[in-house]
């Protein structure tokens, strides 16, 4: 008999490319097919067959909750009621600027998009209008969305399937966006040196979060912030994935380098479509209506989905969040890499606050081609394993993984004993 989770698939197939409306949930990487999700709960996943799964996914990061945290849910109840979007300004919008103003330092003046690759592209677009330049850097690997001048040699899922650079983006735009390699400081500083006028903008994952997940080496944003100083170009920080994910002030205040631009989504939005971008208010104000940048939006500002941002940032700003969260990834990591290594197993891990990175290997890799070198078979094994045990990790060996505040020591050491079963069999 096949079960639901099949069934819905080869219908989806039919009707929606590949049966998915993002590709890296097609499970095309790791073999077999995707599961079919009913209900969410804590730091559980319910598929339609009526089986449950520790998440570490967490809807690719914004669940730092949990599923359907009961104040999330509330709030998105209570406010829904009052009507869904008006498509014009609200007291709430502003109160959520004025709170993602007041915890990332950096960020003077901010504007709500509805996702990520709106905020990446509307950042470029910023930036470009603002310096009179057209050429961006970007690092291989690094993801900020699918936006034609960023999906050149990108991550997440187009590195997934092996396709890092899209069919349908023209040669005209593709050109003006130059790869660089992540933690490589003297790569870009030799591109500076030949081009440094031509720059209008250096964009970068301050953590690599879509190629697994890689941390800059000491001095690599340092250098990028003062290049980008000498060199009258805007820095800006994706931290989409890391904003609000690895600490209160994001991954800036962590190394702390202050980006004349940030990009955010993911936790902003408490799990629905909300993302950002912003920064220095003499760059900001380039914007339309005030500038001759124009950047637009029917539902940017949602007030559903502002609700739910709002509920999450008070939340994540309860005293020992980040530590309590920072430990309980912690103990995964450290806990996977002991039982992996404990049984002769080439594999590590490592954390930042609530994400962390598997990696098949010896080492931590610390750039694009060390994490290309990790033993990718390796991971698919795990994967599947640990899914057929009811532990559910990205299905791909080039994202990140996530922690909630509702994982604790019982799903952690379920976890492990998962994997230990699973590595003394290997
Ligand atoms: N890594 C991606 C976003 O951050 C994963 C989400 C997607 O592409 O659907």
């Amino acid at each position: 008999m096949t079960s639901r989770n099949q069934q819905l698939f080869e219908l989806s197939q039919k009707i929606i490319p590949g049966g998915v409306n993002s590709p890296v949930r097609a499970f095309k990487s790791v073999g077999g097919n995707p599961v079919f999700f009913q209900r969410g709960q804590g730091a559980h996943v319910w598929d339609v067959d009526g089986k449950s799964y520790i998440d570490y996914v967490g809807s690719w990061g914004p669940l730092i909750l949990g599923h359907a945290h009961p104040d999330v849910v509330k709030s998105v109840q209570k406010t829904s009621e009052n009507g869904l979007t008006f498509g014009a300004p609200t007291e709430a919008e502003l109160e959520i600027a004025e709170l993602i103003c007041k915890l990332v330092p950096s960020i003077e003046q901010v504007r709500l998009v509805s996702s990520g690759t709106e905020a990446g592209m509307s950042a470029i677009r910023l930036a470009r209008g603002f310096t009179g330049r057209n050429k961006i850097i970007k690092f291989e690997g690094c993801y900020h969305g699918h936006d034609d001048s960023l999906l050149v040699k990108a991550g997440s899922g187009a590195l997934t399937f092996g396709n890092p650079s899209s069919a349908g983006v023209p040669q005209e735009i593709a050109g003006h966006t130059i790869v660089l390699d992540f933690n490589d400081a003297a790569g870009v500083e030799e591109t500076f040196k030949q081009i440094g006028k031509e720059i209008a903008a250096v964009i970068v994952e301050p953590v690599a979060g879509n190629m697994n997940l890689i941390t800059p080496k000491p001095g690599f944003l340092e250098t990028l912030r003062s290049l980008c100083t000498q060199h009258g170009s805007v820095l800006i920080f994706d931290e989409v994935m890391t904003g609000f994910r690895v600490g209160l002030e994001c991954a800036q205040g962590v190394y702390q380098i202050q980006p004349d631009l940030t990009t955010l989504g993911k936790v902003i939005g408490g799990g629905m479509p909300m993302a950002a971008f912003g920064g220095r208010r003499d760059i900001m104000q380039c914007l339309a209506p005030v500038g001759a940048v124009y950047q637009a939006g029917t539902l940017s500002g949602n007030p559903v989905a502002v609700a739910a941002g709002l509920t999450t940032l008070k939340l994540i700003q309860e005293p020992g969040f980040y530590e309590n969260l920072s430990d309980t990834t912690r103990q995964l990591t450290d806990g996977l890499t002991t039982c992996a290594q404990k049984h002769g197993i080439d594999f590590c891990a490592q954390s930042i606050g609530g994400m962390f990175g598997l990696y098949f290997s010896k080492n931590i890799p610390a750039s694009f081609a060390e994490v290309m070198a990790c033993d990718k078979n390796g991971f698919n094994r795990f994967f599947h394993a640990m899914l057929d045990k009811g532990i559910y990790f990205a299905p791909s060996a080039f994202e990140a993984g996530f922690v909630s505040t509702t994982h604790g020591s019982k799903e952690i050491n379920e976890t492990l004993s998962a994997a230990e079963n699973i590595f003394a069999a290997w």
